[in-house]
């Protein structure tokens, strides 16, 4: 998870302050002038010292001026730069990022998906989704803490994360729900990825104060069909083969109805 702290020059709130208290246009002036007379004074004050009348030092005093005056602007200009950019990145984290788990968001995954299951769509290429949630969560919750239950959260997410594909696109869906979108993946596939991660859940053996958390997911799976007309229908079936999964005792993965006509659709743990 990447941090949102960044390194704020602690003069540019100051800054900010005096500019919008002064309004840009004086701020600007002050600024100008201020400069000007700076440089014009310490331009003086170095031939005044060094020799009066001597071109020479007159014109290497300007010029030491002129430069020093140079890099503190470029100095102020470039951090100025940085920290929009730091802040740009800070604002985009937070518009798709989950600040727990450092997955995407759900409103980013809606969005990104959205496009990307309408290309596979129009494409009629495969595509499938997992909804992945954390079994008897409130339990981990009310035995271990809910500093605990995060810490669970965050390595469900690290463990999907390294289990997924690049073109995967991992977000947290809500409290203690995972949905995964997979481009250009059969039915077989994706059911042979939900199990990977579930096997892998299973295999973390996380410890809290010493005691042992138990620790599993029930994952459903959906694959699309030309049933689907939208990404809300898709996201059912997942959502009603994950009831299923539940319904089944739970650590185990289960496909939407009519995933795999003829096949055992299902995974146990
Ligand atoms: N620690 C922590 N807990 C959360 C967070 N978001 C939701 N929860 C908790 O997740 C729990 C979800 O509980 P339930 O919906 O009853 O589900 P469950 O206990 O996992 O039971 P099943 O899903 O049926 O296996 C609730 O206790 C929520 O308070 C979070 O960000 N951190």
């Amino acid at each position: 998870m990447q941090s949102d702290q960044f390194d704020e020059p602690r003069w540019l709130p100051v800054l900010d302050r005096w500019v919008q208290k002064l309004g840009m246009t004086r701020a600007l002036l002050l600024l100008c002038g201020t400069v000007w007379l700076l440089a014009v004074g310490m331009s003086q004050l170095a031939i005044t010292l060094m020799g009066q009348g001597n071109r020479t030092i007159a014109t290497v005093s300007s010029s030491v001026c002129a430069l020093s005056i140079t890099s503190v602007f470029g100095y102020v200009f470039l951090r100025l730069v940085v920290h929009l950019e730091q802040a740009r990145k800070s604002m985009l984290r937070h518009a798709t990022q989950d600040a727990l788990t450092g997955t995407f968001n759900r409103r980013y995954f809606l969005e990104q998906v959205g496009r990307e299951w309408a290309r596979a769509r129009r494409y009629d290429t495969a595509c499938a989704l997992l909804l992945i949630d954390v079994d008897h969560f409130k339990r981990v919750n009310d035995s271990f803490g809910h500093l605990c239950g995060d810490t669970v959260l965050r390595q469900i997410a690290d463990v999907s994360g390294e289990t997924l594909r690049q073109a995967d696109v991992l977000a947290r869906f809500g409290g203690e729900e995972f949905i995964v979108f997979l481009p250009h993946t059969d039915p077989l596939g994706a059911l042979d990825v939900a199990e990977r991660i579930r096997e892998r859940v299973e295999a973390l053996n996380l410890s809290w104060n010493g005691k042992s958390v138990p620790l599993s997911i029930s994952v459903g799976v959906a694959a699309l069909g030309i049933e689907h007309q939208t990404l809300d229908q898709l996201i059912h079936d997942a959502d009603e083969a994950l009831y299923a999964a539940k319904a089944s005792g739970r650590n185990c993965v289960r496909a939407g109805a009519g995933l795999l006509p003829g096949r055992s659709s299902v995974f146990s743990g």
